[in-house]
């Protein structure tokens, strides 16, 4: 059939926006037809001052002619259009247009908005390790992309993020990047009025390379400072610290590593899998029809891809069905509570669609479900559809629970996982089950199948799994949750089973966490 073409209202780029936000480009159209207003009431008062010096300089030009009607005018001028000028000096200019400006505050993003975008930058280039110099460039992994070139002040905001996460080192590389572009700015003053000027930036450059160990840098930065002229006496007591301090030899203070196993799962070349097989599945009248070609990405536990099972005319139904009620991941305690409404675990947009949204759709992709796995679709939960932009992730999880006392709970425990990909990633968003040595890319149309439960109803350790950060495109995908009461009699309790290998603490610490700790891994 005829490939639908995807709206583009269906691609979101970032996953931001809040409800009564505008999206983001008519927003900056608004923002700036508005300022343009407030600019024409500023030049047209400014074009009647300009009339009004020339209205008087003429007159006083002629103010020693005898012309009886000279000396008329310039008497009226003086005695009753000045207290006019004054009059509408005085006046507020563009108070209708500043109003105007005021109104568009409510639509703007918000404080969530904005730090889940500083976020994904910073989430961005500290899981896969991107090198400010190369992403200012728009370089991303060896891939380069055209993007607007970031100010000082975004450099410096940026910088700001690593600062405070105590990441001195990376906080020094990004304020580089921002004096460098203060100084390439011909406005640069224009960065003072937000309290960026190259001497604040020198202050920012001086602390973070002293907090790193790096002393006789932090030097060369107030030497740098004090040529500035602008805090004088405050350089002038940090030069004699900063100089004791770089006559002691230089120790880099070690960093403390990132414990989020997602950055280094997702950083992590893992060796290709051998032994796997690829088949074609015909065991039930629907796929008698299409024989489905089934993928093993792993034999134990088992996980295995089915391609081509969700049609492009499928997937954009399901984009536009989820699409107007997609919500922003929010962070809840275990109580179910809302503590922020962001959540740096998480950042994705997701909704449920119920089954009579398209009974013949959602019964299409249960049948395939059931076809694929030989379990029951009963009391599963309703189909999840999650939408990850730019820098999107999902943390190290089981998708499985360890208190199943609660009634979403009532029919046992989330058996398997079955996710029907809807996009191709660009660059990035791969599933990764970082203990089975699993990288899968997104492949629109394939379905994803796994065990979240060993044979005996316990949680298997091994399958727990991420959703790496976007670098490039925009991931859609709909979850199915099957649950484990509905299959007593489908899959059997076994009399003996292999039990997996331990859980280790130490195996985890070093494959992920010694290496990179030593590299610095932010
Ligand atoms: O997005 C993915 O690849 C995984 C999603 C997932 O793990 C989940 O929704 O529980
Ligand atoms: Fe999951």
């Amino acid at each position: 059939f005829e490939e639908p073409i995807e709206p583009s209202n269906l691609s979101h780029g970032y996953a931001l926006s809040h409800s009564h936000m505008l999206p983001l480009l008519s927003l900056r159209e608004k923002a700036t037809e508005n300022l343009q207003n407030y600019a024409m009431v500023l030049t047209k008062q400014l074009s009647n001052i300009k009339l009004a010096i020339n209205k008087l300089e003429n007159l006083l030009n002629r103010q020693h002619s005898s012309n009886p009607y000279d000396t008329f005018k310039l008497a009226r001028l003086l005695h009753f259009d000045w207290p006019n000028w004054l009059h509408y000096l005085k006046r507020k200019h563009g108070i209708e247009e500043i109003a105007n400006l005021q109104d568009l505050r409510h639509k703007m993003p918000t404080k969530i908005d904005y730090k889940e975008a500083l976020y994904a930058i910073h989430r961005l280039q500290s899981t896969y390790r991107l090198d400010p110099a190369e992403m200012s460039i728009g370089l991303l992994r060896g891939k380069k992309y055209r993007f607007k070139k970031l100010s000082a002040l975004e450099y410096l905001v940026l910088g700001s993020v690593y600062y405070l996460d105590e990441k001195f080192q990376r906080a020094e590389q990004w304020f580089q990047l921002a004096l460098e572009n203060y100084y390439k700015d011909q406005n640069s003053k224009k960065f003072d009025i937000f309290g960026c000027s190259n001497d604040f930036i020198l202050k920012l450059l001086m602390k973070a390379a002293q907090s790193s160990g790096r002393y006789k840098a932090a030097l060369g930065y107030a030497e740098k400072a004090l040529i500035l002229d602008q805090s004088h006496s405050f350089w002038q007591q940090q030069i004699p610290r900063l100089k004791n301090l770089s006559s002691i030899p230089e120790v880099l203070k070690p960093e403390h590593p990132n414990r989020y196993l997602f950055k280094p799962a997702c950083l992590m070349e893992y060796p290709a899998k051998k032994h796997l097989r690829c088949h074609l599945l015909h065991s039930s009248p629907f796929l008698l029809l299409a024989p489905i070609k089934v993928e093993e990405l792993n034999h134990d536990p088992p996980i295995k891809m089915y391609h081509n099972l969700i049609n492009n005319e499928e997937i954009l139904l399901l984009k536009t069905l989820s699409n107007p009620h997609l919500k922003r991941s929010m962070f809840y305690t275990s109580a179910d509570k809302i503590i922020e409404d962001f959540s740096n675990l998480r950042t994705c947009k997701t909704m449920r669609l119920k089954d009579n949204v398209d009974h013949t759709l959602m019964n299409n992709l249960n049948e395939r479900i059931m076809d694929a796995t030989g379990l029951s679709v009963k009391e599963s939960e309703e189909l999840q559809i999650t939408n990850y932009g730019i820098a999107g992730h999902l943390f190290e999880h089981e998708d499985a629970s360890e208190s199943t006392d609660s009634t979403f709970w009532t029919s046992g425990n989330r058996i398997i996982t079955a996710l029907y990909y809807m996009s191709d990633v660009e660059q990035g968003g791969e599933t990764v089950f970082p203990y089975l040595d699993l990288r899968v890319r997104t492949q629109k149309g394939s379905l994803l199948v796994w065990y979240n439960l060993l044979l005996n109803g316990t949680i298997d350790w091994r399958v727990t799994h991420v959703s790496c950060p976007i670098i490039m495109g925009d991931k859609w995908i709909a979850t199915k949750w099957l649950r484990e009461k509905p299959q007593m009699f489908i899959r059997p309790c076994p009399l003996k089973m292999k039990p997996p290998p331990e859980y280790s603490a130490k195996m985890v610490e070093d494959k992920f966490f010694k290496e990179n700790s030593k590299q610095h891994f932010v």
